[in-house]
């Protein structure tokens, strides 16, 4: 788990999440042959360039304007244009961890060799993750095919020393940024601006980001899908081996295994109807959908990641100049609009399964609301009610943003760009939808908990029967309070969304 070495082999999505979240270091493969391949590219580029030869976006004007040729004189000062004119980015600035990812995913698209840039660009960008100096990246105003145009001026922008980056928690003029941290501002050269910006990386990024939290949800689902059906006194048996045995999808296999373990004992004297509702008896099915999607949309993540992804794209070794459209983000789109809907559908389980545990009509013998409260107070007091409420609208807020983004190719920039992939919008719904469920999650990790110890009150066996895994879960919520008196619960349900966000368990081998 050291280094991740960028222009060795392929990169996965963990070690791109590894620097995002800073566990791991980045470096450039200082192996000689990797810069010779990398400065072959450039020279080879030069030497077309020496010939006369028309290459788009570096003897052109960009896009549509492609038609326009730059005259020989004016070639230099094209790349900072291109860098300037697209800085004119909107929305949220990304936040460390989604800079870091975009930074990794260029750099190392860059270092497939194709794209006619310089050893020093490479080492820039190195610079730039290594020092923390960190390009205030706006998240909105690309369509996610000419790749992320705008947002990666921003990183374009700090190379030049130009805008701002923020350095050690302070935002700050670039140039003084970069100068502070050692570094020098960049000339870019005559098809540098294009490479940095011509690509995928912002989409890509963002997706690394997404796969790695969706991953762990689909655990911790399992996992409180076990307490719930515990609490509720609900039957072991719809997670049944044999059952699974009978339909060949991996992931519900998967998860109900999961379920199975964790509920351990015998079933049959605990289960108090023969069959549950369908949020849980069917949550292997819905949980094990994530579970499946997660294979295809990792080997397309992966594939974009170690994709050269801009154009035009050049081949030194068999001297081929190629003009094309690999900055088309379709995949990044259609994985990331699949696995939003799949993490959505997980969110609507969890608020039905807490809708299920709160109400004394379905929760076979909790109290309403989950109120610990008896007796004479028991009349002001409302448990979970409110919780369960937000569940609700979190869960809506989610399902909303399931709409595909991919759908809404418009074309634009003279219709050049007439079809294009919003990549860059299902990746960053993705993770809103992921916070979200995250936020569902812990309220119903709220409410597991008090219904197991609602249980345990009643001297119910239930809660004794749960497998070591599941009860050590369980016991890491010791520092919850019971419920009785009611109490706000945001900050409890902050800590707990943090600890999601911070993979605090290790969810099964
Ligand atoms: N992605 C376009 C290039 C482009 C660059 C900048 C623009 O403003 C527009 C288009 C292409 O390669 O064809």
């Amino acid at each position: 788990m050291g280094t991740v070495t960028v222009g060795r082999g392929p990169l996965c999505i963990e070690d791109v999440v590894a620097v995002a979240t800073g566990s791991r270091p980045l470096a450039l493969d200082r192996d000689p042959a990797f810069r010779a391949r990398i400065q072959a590219g450039a020279d080879f580029l030069a030497a077309l360039l020496e010939g006369g030869t028309e290459v788009y976006g570096v003897t052109t004007g960009y896009g549509d304007s492609c038609t326009t040729a730059v005259p020989p004189d004016l070639v230099p000062e094209l790349p900072a244009h291109l860098t300037r004119y697209h800085g004119c980015g909107l929305g949220r600035i990304l936040d460390e961890d989604e800079t870091l990812a975009v930074l990794v995913a260029r750099l190392n698209s860059l270092a497939q060799g194709f794209s006619g840039v310089r050893w020093e660009l490479l080492e820039a960008l190195e610079g730039l993750v290594a020092r923390r100096v960190l390009p205030r990246i706006p998240a909105e105003g690309s369509v996610g095919a000419s790749g992320d145009l705008t947002p990666l001026s921003y990183v374009a922008a700090t190379l030049i020393g130009e805008r701002e980056a923020t350095f050690r928690g302070e935002v700050r003029p670039a140039r003084e940024a970069l100068a502070e941290a050692g570094l020098e501002p960049l000339r870019l050269a005559p098809k540098e601006g294009l490479a940095i910006m011509n690509g995928t990386a912002v989409m890509t990024g963002l997706a690394c980001l997404a796969f790695h939290r969706a991953e762990y949800l689909e655990r911790l689902c399992c996992r409180l899908t076990a307490l719930a059906v515990a609490a509720l006194r609900g039957n072991r048996d719809h997670f049944h081996p044999r059952l699974f045995a009978l339909k060949p999808h991996a992931g519900p296999r998967a998860a109900a295994a999961r379920i199975h373990g964790d509920l351990g004992g015998p079933a049959e004297d605990l289960a108090v109807r023969l069959q549950d509702r369908y949020s849980i008896r069917c949550a292997p099915h819905v949980i094990g959908v994530l579970g499946d999607a997660l294979s295809w949309v990792r080997r397309d993540v992966e594939n974009e990641l170690n994709s050269a992804n801009d154009n035009p794209l050049l081949d030194p070794v068999d001297g081929l100049l190629l003009h094309g459209g690999h900055f088309y983000g379709g995949h990044i789109a259609f994985a990331m609009d699949g696995l939003k809907t799949a993490v959505a559908n997980l969110a609507d389980l969890m608020d039905r399964q807490l809708a299920l545990l709160v109400d004394a009509r379905y929760n076979n013998g909790l109290p309403q609301n989950l109120s610990g409260s008896r007796g004479p107070r028991a009349p002001i007091n409302h448990g979970l009610k409110a919780v369960q409420i937000g569940a609700s609208a979190w869960t809506a807020e989610a399902l909303k943003l399931t709409l595909p983004a991919s759908v809404f190719s418009r074309s634009t920039e003279c219709h050049n760009q007439d079809k294009v992939s919003m990549g860059t919008i299902s990746a960053r719904d993705c993770l809103r939808v992921l916070e979200l469920t995250e936020q569902v999650a812990a309220a119903l990790a709220l409410a597991v908990v008090q219904g197991l110890r609602l249980r345990d009150r009643q001297g119910d066996p239930a809660p004794g029967r749960l497998a070591p895994g599941a009860r050590a879960f369980l016991e890491s919520f010791g520092w919850l309070p019971f419920l009785e008196e009611d109490l706000p619960l945001d900050t409890t349900l902050r800590a707990l969304l943090a600890s999601i966000r911070n993979h605090d368990w290790s969810l099964y081998p």
